[in-house]
């Protein structure tokens, strides 16, 4: 049980080696923690000088509310109050705890809002519109991703990022919460090992369950955390779920569903990116085994994984000699190493080499030289998979810098109070939310639309999509850094997330297909559909 402390006792405690500080009613004795506490001028002294009172205000306006939530519960000793507060306030605690997914109603209120409520920090349908695409098991999924999203990912992002590294531990946690399984696409139940957000059936996990997966874990305002995660799972893995032979599924879908193995998609090469059909990696057949010989750059996770989804040239040039292989880390010839990247720094961005690799004939994923048709049927999946991450950064990037907007003054008024700052914020929320009314829409094709007609009908939409989502997450990284100034110029504090973002912008742009391609695919194909569905143009 929390205990309470009177403000007359609190103020006792000001020494270097005795030191508590009151935040938000809460009281958390910094004393084990001042030289720790960064500062430009003497983060020790800062806090020694705020001790024994109440700090809220200088608190609030010199940090981000994750610090709290990372150290907080180690520094937390108990609350303001007599013996009376303390019972009244833990009543209150246990029932905002019960109620914490629902924001007080009001008379404006129509339905169930969720989350904190900062206008369009949240998709709409959170912040209580309705909407025809959500009922009670996306709101379980949401509710259960967000919770733990909040406790096992955002507090770590900086560190993480900074480190270019996720702890091992993390992987087998995030499998446990099922966030693995939904990240793969459709999943066949037989391989899905551990409860899917929400505990639904992995029959009923739809479209919509995986999107809000994706959504809430790209709150971290991480590329470098959502693709650590599972950048290279969620596009390496499907050739081989929906293309492999039994041996090859059996051998590794369980580990990489798990947590315990690592798998990356190999496609781009040094000498091209988006222009797939002319790639050179060759895997020679030897009859009964293929010699692989060639290089990938920009392979996310290639640096950790265990098994690499290659696609090789095997027959003539252009789209119809490629070929999707198994290689697996320890066969000799292969060589992986880091990239120096401007951002996603925890996913493992590799240059890999294949020199004379062995790789035995039932490494073939799905039949020889089909492999142009398993990267097109990835794109699409992979390319949603981008709007989704890339609208919620943009999103965080509204989220944090109208929050920072209420508390920062400039010329005696709050940021928030200029009409050039919320022109900036008006032009970043249209962009936003007609990016996620698109994606939403999209989604619910793919659910809908016959399979086969797909990669025709939704390929040239999607890609549009993903231009238009990318261009949003720039222009929004560039308003929130703007509206931060010299906090979103430096690493870690309050403009951690934004400051990340604007690094990471391009590492969405270009890689699933560049800006440019994807613009151009997307009327090409829109004039082709029409043609053949009767345009009169
Ligand atoms: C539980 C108490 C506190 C903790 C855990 C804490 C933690 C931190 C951390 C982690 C940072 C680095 C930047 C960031 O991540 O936001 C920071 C920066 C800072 N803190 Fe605290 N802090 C506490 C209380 C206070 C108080 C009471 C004050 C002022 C009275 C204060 C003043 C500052 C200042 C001025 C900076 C910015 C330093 C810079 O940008 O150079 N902190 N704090």
């Amino acid at each position: 049980m929390s205990k309470f402390y009177t403000l007359e006792e609190v103020a006792k405690h000001t020494a270097a080696n005795d030191c508590w500080v009151i935040i938000e009613n809460k009281i958390y004795d910094v004393s084990g923690f001042l030289d720790d506490h960064p500062g430009i001028s003497g983060g020790k002294k800062v806090l020694l000088k705020a001790s024994g009172k109440d700090a809220t205000k200088q608190f609030q306006s010199f940090h981000s509310p994750s610090v709290l939530q990372k150290f907080g519960p180690e520094l937390l000793i108990g609350h303001v109050g007599t013996a009376e507060d303390a019972q009244l306030a833990i009543e209150e605690e246990r029932s905002n705890e019960e109620e914490s997914e629902e924001i007080e109603r009001g008379p404006l209120t129509v339905g169930i809002p969720f989350g904190d409520m900062v206008p369009f920090g949240d998709p709409m349908w959170y912040q209580d519109w309705y909407s025809p695409f959500y009922n009670e098991s996306h709101r379980k999924v949401r509710k259960e991703v967000r919770a733990f999203v909040e406790k096992e990912i955002m507090p770590f992002t900086h560190v993480w990022d900074e480190a270019k590294k996720i702890p091992a531990e993390v992987f087998g946690k995030v499998a446990k919460a099922g966030l693995l399984a939904s990240c793969c696409g459709v999943v066949p139940p037989e391989f899905i090992t551990f409860r899917l957000p929400g505990g639904i059936e992995p029959e009923k996990f739809d479209a919509f369950h995986r999107l809000i997966v994706m959504d809430e874990l790209s709150r971290c305002g991480s590329g470098g955390v959502t693709w650590g995660l599972m950048g290279g799972l969620g596009i390496g893995l499907p050739p081989v779920i929906h293309f492999g032979s039994k041996y090859l599924q059996e051998k590794v879908v369980p580990g990489c569903m798990s947590g315990e193995k690592f798998i990356c998609l190999a496609i781009t090469e040094p000498s091209g990116g988006s222009d797939v059909a002319g790639l050179q990696t060759e895997a020679k057949d030897m009859g009964d085994h293929y010699l692989v010989n060639g290089e990938k750059k920009w392979i996310t996770n290639g640096v950790f994984a265990d098994y690499f989804t290659v696609a090789c040239r095997t027959g003539e040039p252009g789209f119809g000699g490629i070929s999707f292989l198994l290689l697996e880390r320890g066969m000799p010839g292969i060589t992986t190493r880091q990239m120096n990247c401007s951002g996603v720094w925890p996913s493992g961005t590799a240059y890999i080499t294949f020199e004379d690799v062995k790789v035995p004939k039932a490494n073939l994923i799905g039949q020889e030289n089909k492999g142009f048709k398993y990267i097109m049927y990835n794109f699409n999946s992979e390319r949603l998979g981008i709007v989704v991450q890339a609208n919620r950064f943009a999103r965080v990037c509204i989220e944090e810098s109208l929050k920072y907007a209420h508390k920062r003054k400039t010329f005696g008024k709050l940021l928030v109070d200029h009409p050039v700052i919320r022109n900036k914020f008006a032009h970043m929320i249209r962009q936003v939310e007609a990016t996620h009314a698109w994606l939403e829409i999209l989604i619910y094709q793919s659910m809908h639309m016959p399979e086969e007609i797909q990669p025709i009908r939704l390929g040239g939409p999607i890609a549009l999509c993903k231009a238009q989502s990318t261009q949003t997450f720039e222009y929004c990284a560039r308003e929130a850094a703007q509206i931060f100034g010299g906090l979103a110029y430096t690493r870690g504090g309050q403009g951690e997330k934004v400051e990340r973002l604007y690094r990471e912008v391009r590492a969405f742009a270009i890689p699933g297909g560049s800006e440019e391609i994807m613009l151009d695919l997307g009327v090409r194909q829109a004039v082709k559909v029409g043609a053949f569905m009767g345009a009169k143009m």
